[in-house]
């Protein structure tokens, strides 16, 4: 952590932008200037859309609550079959009638559900959106283990950062192919990968390549998809060994076996494979501090032969249109998870530059809050 901190610059903000948000901020939180804004047009307008987010800040959790009550009961899947009435969200969700139509108006508030004539419902926009996305769906799922953690959140960010926490056994024993949590964190990783994979893909040529090393590349969806993108490409991944076992497994069922090479090891502790002219790190540099960011990134650098490339795929902090998802959301997650960090891309290439990479550049992919592509050249 020490060297998270040591890495940020101090530069004085100009007085004059001082002076302005500090009158800014006076008149915002002054009363009586609430309540003048709240009944002049524009400005009431203006207002009363700063009061729902202020107001989203303080409630947002029972929102994801809710989101949760749903995913869990399968509501969403029932909905996706409507219109149905009370009696049957009741029957469905295992709940009494009250509890069942508390639960889908709390829904319709926040557009999981809607009421499309009296006591007929239906999925609502968001909720229509959510119920196809697998990924969405077990991050939902897995948010209750960081939830655990945050129910005290300065209780978490005061204690010692070694101390385990609910997210920390999490991902300890799923990385040791502990029974459940090696299930749900499989389940969590492969279901989400497939919108990972489908942004890189979509941003990144691989055809360029004779062959690629996913390295921390869990049980394999990326590398596979990549291969049935482009099967001529010669694919390897690199993980630690209990994870590889679950990935031999998912390999054969899909009949990959052959076509993906499996390279057990801890790339902290273990040479990497040279044979490959890409190497790909997906969503595994945020999990680490910046000490061991940059040891790995030398690592891969090392490896690669002339003229090859590292990819580098994650959602990115200060990401524009979704801030929230990376200072907040991961910042805190991977706080809880005792680990690493959200960076920027700018943070990530300064790395990769103390790395020994001579030029790396951001390629623009569709969905940014789902993940940002860097391309780095040797
Ligand atoms: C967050 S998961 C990402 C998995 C996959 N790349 C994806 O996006 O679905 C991190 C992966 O890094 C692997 N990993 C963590 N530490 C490792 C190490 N020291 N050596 C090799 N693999 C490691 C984990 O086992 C896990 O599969």
């Amino acid at each position: 952590m020490a060297e998270e901190v040591s890495r940020i610059g101090a530069r004085s903000a100009s007085r004059w932008k001082v002076r302005w948000i500090t009158r800014r901020n006076r008149i915002l939180g002054s009363p009586a200037f609430q309540k003048w804004s709240s009944r002049v047009w524009p400005m009431s307008m203006i207002a009363r859309w700063k009061a729902r987010w202020a107001f989203d800040l303080v409630a947002g959790f029972t929102y994801s609550q809710t989101l949760l009550a749903c995913v869990e009961s399968d509501l969403l899947a029932l909905l996706s079959q409507g219109p149905v009435v009370l009696t049957e969200i009741a029957e469905h969700t295992g709940l009494s009638d009250a509890a069942a139509l508390r639960l889908v108006r709390a829904a319709a508030a926040i557009e999981l559900a809607q009421e499309v004539a009296p006591n007929q419902w239906m999925l609502g926009q968001q909720g229509a959106a959510l119920h196809t996305n697998e990924g969405a769906l077990a991050m939902v799922r897995h948010n209750r283990v960081l939830y655990r953690d945050l129910a005290e959140p300065l209780d978490l960010l005061r204690a010692d950062r070694g101390k385990p926490t609910a997210l920390s056994q999490f991902w300890h024993y799923a990385a040791e192919g502990d029974g459940e949590a090696a299930s749900e964190y499989s389940q969590l990783m492969a279901q989400s990968q497939a919108m990972v994979c489908e942004q890189v893909l979509a941003a990144y040529d691989f055809s360029q390549h004779r062959s690629l090393l996913d390295v921390g590349g869990g049980h394999g969806r990326f590398a596979a998809g990549v291969v049935n993108a482009h099967p001529g490409l010669r694919i390897g991944i690199l993980d630690l060994p209990p994870v590889l076992d679950g990935t031999s497994a998912w390999l054969g069922n899909q009949g990959l076996s052959e076509r993906i090479s499996l390279h057990p090891g801890d790339f902290f502790h273990s040479p990497l494979p040279s044979e490959y002219d890409c190497i790909s790190l997906v969503r595994i540099l945020h999990d680490h501090d910046d000490d061991e960011a940059v040891k790995l990134l030398t690592a891969i650098r090392k490896a690669l032969p002339p003229g090859g490339r590292l990819l580098i795929a994650e959602p990115m902090a200060d990401t524009r249109g979704a801030k929230g998802m990376g200072d907040a959301y991961f910042g805190l997650y991977l706080w809880a998870m005792n680990s690493g960090r959200p960076r920027s891309a700018e943070e990530i290439m300064a790395m990769l530059s103390a790395a020994g990479f001579s030029r790396s550049r951001q390629v623009k992919t569709h969905q940014p809050l789902v993940c940002s592509l860097i391309v780095s050249f040797l």
